[in-house]
């Protein structure tokens, strides 16, 4: 196995300063392919028919606007007054994740790589009546304009608009390089840092390493995308993580206001920690895109008799081979999980052939104990079990 120490060594253990409570993933927590609470559409859809058996028992504890739970009143009022007894969520009512009451606040909000993400979340903020700033190696300066967008060609021209907010949306392999060449001496020096790329404890690690104490510092991730969010982002996770809020109202009630367009634009809000959701994150949406991918390695194609499930299956190749190569090298490269989880393909293939095999052979071997006469599944079967012999010892060896 190759090590990634060189990039992983950014992984700083510290520890979040949002220690929130999370009540809703301790009971997966590994990187098994469980659902998970963060799960984009397409793992969604591999995973629907699991649904209905294990209902969806996710809510946010700092949200009480969002509960998906019913019956859970009582309990969740409990853990409210718990909450509020904790000095971390000790927020004043008029700050809270409340759509109603924050509904006046717009932000400044400066978008640093305008591509396809970049512009897809831009039309959300614009249609909340946010101000929007963007900045990109490309010109995007017509689509901005057509977006309402302010497009700057030049970062400091875009820094010295002092924004409340600056948004990363660039992909994760140039995040660093990026964050680098920002004049970050040009922005107020109270500013809040946001991201959105698809693994978190390497941006959030970047932000502590690079930035002033004085920034504070938002992980996210919307576990959708162009695509999947297409029409309308109802009921999608979107998962975030305060890693470095300062204590005055004004920061709290800012980083407030962004969470909020995700809560008005109907999103199934999930706060947890970076490390934990690129727990989550191997095991869901890095396993869908390399199942994406070996279907379509596979030269999977449609047929005149598809089922439904092989129907979702094309449709899996076709939004994971749609992103581009390199999201899905940073889903590797930078999420220190997803090695394991390719070793545990590997090992589960494995496993499932030694079971096929093992069952398909005993079940030949008493035919011919007995001389029974029934045919065999196909003409060249012999060949096969043959095969199949070699195959189950060499699988025996390895396990
Ligand atoms: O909807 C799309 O366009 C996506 O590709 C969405 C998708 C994914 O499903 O993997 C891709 C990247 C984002 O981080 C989250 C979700």
């Amino acid at each position: 196995m190759f090590s990634l120490s060189s990039i992983q060594s950014n992984n700083i253990q510290s520890q979040s300063s949002s220690s929130l409570l999370f009540i809703h993933h301790n009971q997966h927590h590994h990187y098994g392919f469980h659902h998970s609470t963060i799960s984009t559409r397409f793992h969604h859809r591999l995973l629907s028919p699991l649904r209905a058996q294990n209902s969806d028992l996710t809510t946010s504890t700092n949200n009480n606007n969002y509960i998906s739970v019913p019956g859970l009143d009582d309990n969740l009022t409990r853990l409210d007054k718990f909450s509020k007894s904790l000095s971390l969520l000790n927020i004043e009512e008029n700050t809270s994740l409340n759509p109603l009451l924050c509904s006046n606040n717009k932000l400044k909000i400066a978008i640093i790589g305008f591509g396809n993400f970049g512009q897809f979340i831009a039309k959300s903020f614009i249609k909340q009546g946010h101000i929007v700033l963007a900045h990109s190696r490309t010109d995007y300066s017509l689509i901005a304009q057509s977006l309402d967008v302010h497009f700057f060609q030049d970062p400091n021209d875009l820094c010295e608009q002092h924004p409340d907010i600056i948004l990363f949306c660039t992909s994760i392999n140039s995040l660093e390089k990026v964050i680098h060449s920002l004049p970050i001496q040009k922005l107020k020096r109270n500013t809040l840092f946001v991201d959105v790329l698809s693994v978190k404890e390497f941006p959030r690690n970047i932000f502590l390493q690079s930035l002033p104490q004085e920034f504070d510092i938002l992980c996210t991730h919307p576990m959708f995308g162009p695509t999947s969010g297409k029409d309308n982002w109802k009921g999608l996770p979107f998962m975030y993580d305060k890693v470095r809020i300062g204590q005055e109202e004004s920061r709290i009630k800012r980083v407030n206001n962004f969470i909020n367009i995700f809560v008005k634009e109907g999103c199934r809000m999930v706060e947890m920690s970076c490390s934990e959701h690129d727990k989550y994150a191997a095991g869901s949406q890095f396993i869908t895109h390399t199942i994406g991918r070996m279907l379509q390695k596979l030269g999977t194609q449609t047929t005149p008799i598809n089922t439904k499930g092989y129907e979702s299956l094309l449709n899996l190749m076709e939004n994971t081979t749609s992103d581009s190569f390199d999201l899905y090298c940073g889903l590797f490269m930078y999420n220190n999980n997803s090695m394991e989880v390719l070793e545990r393909l590997d090992a589960a293939l494995d496993s499932l052939k030694r079971e096929l095999f093992g069952q398909v052979l005993e079940k030949l071997e008493k035919r011919v104990e007995k001389g029974s006469r029934l045919a065999l599944p196909t003409p060249n079967f012999s060949k096969k079990i043959e095969k199949l012999q070699v195959e189950r010892k060499e699988l025996e060896a390895l396990s």
